[in-house]
């Protein structure tokens, strides 16, 4: 009897379950409908009006939350009972992240990030001639151009100082507000909470800790070969052999990704190129061309086409009327046909590139929409981030952009592969230590290793050992703050993800390689038109956040498990040619002065 008592009580639990996530998804898709368009309206209309507008609509999903979490957590406070759907369900609405927080504290909290979004957004340079520079295009375009070492330093500094700087103190507070909510839901601190998206049992850290070791001697061939170049271009006064190299040096405004100076380091000149930006420009392409190209690659995937919302309410190129985020982003509106990017488009290669990874994240929404809401996510936010850039990994080849007539001709030959894979390597291979450090800095800030005399001191000292990079102007403790000069950390947006992403990405492509019947080395393969390579991609892709990320990796490449052999294999010859070039120039990869500065 007490078995049948039992059997019929999980029973009611379950069909209990099962009303109230329905209802929950019905619910919440209005909700989140409503704050995401707020956001987006503050967002593309950066104004008081609009902050508080978009508050407002914060305040009410967080009211929205905390009512269905703390129900969920009255009726089902033991979900190991219920199906997996359910189970999975129930135990995120239980989240209620900034939602435990009082109105005081939240309004706090949201003044901050929307404050800190707003400096961050709107900060200009003024340089010694009386330019005003913005970020987006102004400072992106020097500093991938300028070869003028004291200009490039010039607007290095004067950016670090007007975006990092005036949030220092605002980062404190929010960080307090931030972690206030985290331990609500029973985690340390809000890095513990990121970490536990990635269902690894607190092993997250020491996984990519373990990827990077595999990765960091392919990383310092690489450093060690880029800084003779540059030692070549700026001399010994300002590169030294044996030590870091200066930040600003690399041609992007955070030393993340260097293929903007691969003219100074391209090794057989004479080759086809490899940058599609002149003949994008000399054929007028347009952002609409470059969104229409990106498109019709995923199509011929056998993949969705963007929805008619998607082309009457993206935000292709930047207004000149209002103050806008143009940091690019991708937009779910959670009514399964309103998806947006927003974008300040500039007409060349890094974002056309760019724009490919937006579209992946609006395929990965559109695959998912039928999901409950709590599904409508990533398997974890790493593969999110690795969609576009799969599929990227393809356009790049040059035998790709042969076909859609952005490179005049291809040559078959080793040298014309090596400029090819060193140009591959300046993006994908110099953003792994930059993808690592972001998260490393901030889990410790959240965790209160890192105090706030300690924001920048942290900073320098990861740029230094991860990245073997040093900042061009000595840094004040006391003021400097240049976390807050990158994006992310103003926004308040995990960053680990990047680092996930550039792993898997190489996961996915080798396998939707393989689908496609691809023959020979990876590095060449092109899987445009492959409906098997599509399928391979979708079959991962509309299960959303549904399973574990383990299932999610296992149905698209067989194993489980993150590994950086596809990454390796792919840029095998290049690793080879790295250590002996370097070996030639009398080059030990690597930076021991470390207390060197230019
Ligand atoms: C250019 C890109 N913008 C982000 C992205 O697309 O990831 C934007 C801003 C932060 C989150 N975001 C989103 O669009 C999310 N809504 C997507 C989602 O989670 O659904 C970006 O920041 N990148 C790309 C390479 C490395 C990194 C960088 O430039 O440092
Ligand atoms: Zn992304």
């Amino acid at each position: 009897v007490e078995h049948q008592i039992n059997k019929s009580a999980r029973a009611d639990l379950q069909s209990e379950a099962v009303a109230f996530t329905a209802n929950y998804s019905t619910d919440a898709a209005e909700v989140y409908y409503n704050s995401s368009l707020a956001a987006w309206n503050y967002q593309t209309g950066i104004s008081e009006e609009n902050l508080n507008a978009m508050n407002a609509e914060n305040v009410k999903s967080a009211a929205f939350t905390k009512m269905y979490g703390e129900q969920a957590k009255a009726e089902f406070p033991d979900t190991s009972k219920l199906e997996e759907s359910e189970r999975r369900q129930i135990d995120s609405i239980k989240i209620l992240g900034t939602a435990n927080l009082n109105e005081a504290d939240l309004n706090q909290y949201n003044d901050l990030t929307g404050g800190m979004e707003a400096t961050y957004s709107t900060a200009t340079v003024t340089m010694p001639d009386g330019r005003v520079l913005n970020l987006d295009p102004d400072l992106t375009a020097l500093m991938a151009t300028s070869r003028d070492y004291n200009e490039l330093k010039y607007a290095w500094k004067g950016w670090y100082e007007a975006a990092g700087r005036p949030i220092r103190d605002d980062y404190e507070s929010f960080v307090t507000l931030s972690n206030k909510a985290s331990v609500a839901d029973g985690f340390a601190d809000t890095g513990e909470y990121w970490r536990s998206w990635y269902e690894m049992n607190g092993q997250l850290e020491a996984t990519v800790d373990a990827l990077w070791a595999e990765l960091q001697p392919l990383y310092t061939e690489l450093h060690a070969y880029v800084r003779r170049k540059l030692y070549e271009k700026y001399g010994s006064n300002y590169i030294n052999l044996k030590a870091p190299i200066p930040a600003h040096l690399l041609g992007n405004m955070w030393a993340q990704q260097w293929g903007n100076i691969y003219d100074l380091v391209e090794p057989y000149s004479g080759k086809t190129g490899v940058d599609a930006t002149p003949a994008m420009q000399s054929q007028g392409y347009d952002a609409m061309k470059m969104f229409k190209t990106s498109e019709e690659f995923f199509v011929s995937l056998g993949l969705d086409k963007m929805t008619d919302e998607f082309w009457a309410n993206t935000m292709f190129v930047k207004p000149t009327d209002r103050d806008v985020v143009c940091h690019a982003s991708a937009w779910d509106f959670y009514n399964k046909v309103d998806f947006r990017i927003k974008m300040c488009t500039v007409v060349n290669m890094e974002d056309l590139i760019t724009i490919h990874h937006e579209m992946g994240h609006i395929q990965y929404y559109q695959q998912y929409k039928d999901q409950p809401i709590p599904f409508r996510g990533g398997a974890n936010p790493g593969f999110h981030e690795a969609v576009g850039d799969t599929l990227a990994l393809s356009v790049s080849t040059p035998k790709h952009l042969n076909k859609i007539g952005l490179l005049d001709e291809v040559e078959e030959d080793d040298e014309a592969d090596i400029n090819y894979l060193l140009s591959q390597a300046m993006d994908k291979i110099a953003f792994l230590p930059f993808g690592l450090m972001i998260d490393k800095w901030r889990w410790s800030v959240f965790s209160g290793d890192t105090p706030k005399a300690k924001y920048q001191e942290k900073w320098d000292q990861l740029r230094k050992d991860l990245q073997g990079i040093t900042p061009p102007v000595e840094r004040d403790g006391t003021t400097d703050f240049d976390p807050g000069a990158k994006y992310h950390v103003p926004a308040n947006t995990p960053y680990i993800r990047y680092f996930v992403s550039f792993v898997v990405q190489f996961q996915f492509y080798q396998s939707m390689c393989n689908a496609s019947g691809h023959q020979g080395p990876l590095y060449k393969c092109d899987f445009y038109q492959s409906k098997e390579a599509g399928a391979k991609l979708q079959k991962m892709l509309e299960l959303g956040s549904s399973k574990p990320w383990q299932f999610a990796m296992n149905e698209i490449t067989g194993s489980a498990d993150m590994s950086t052999l596809a990454l390796q294999e792919y840029f095998s010859p290049l690793t080879a040619w790295l250590k002996q070039k370097n070996l030639e120039n009398g080059d030990t990869p690597g930076w021991t002065d470390m207390d060197w500065r230019p």
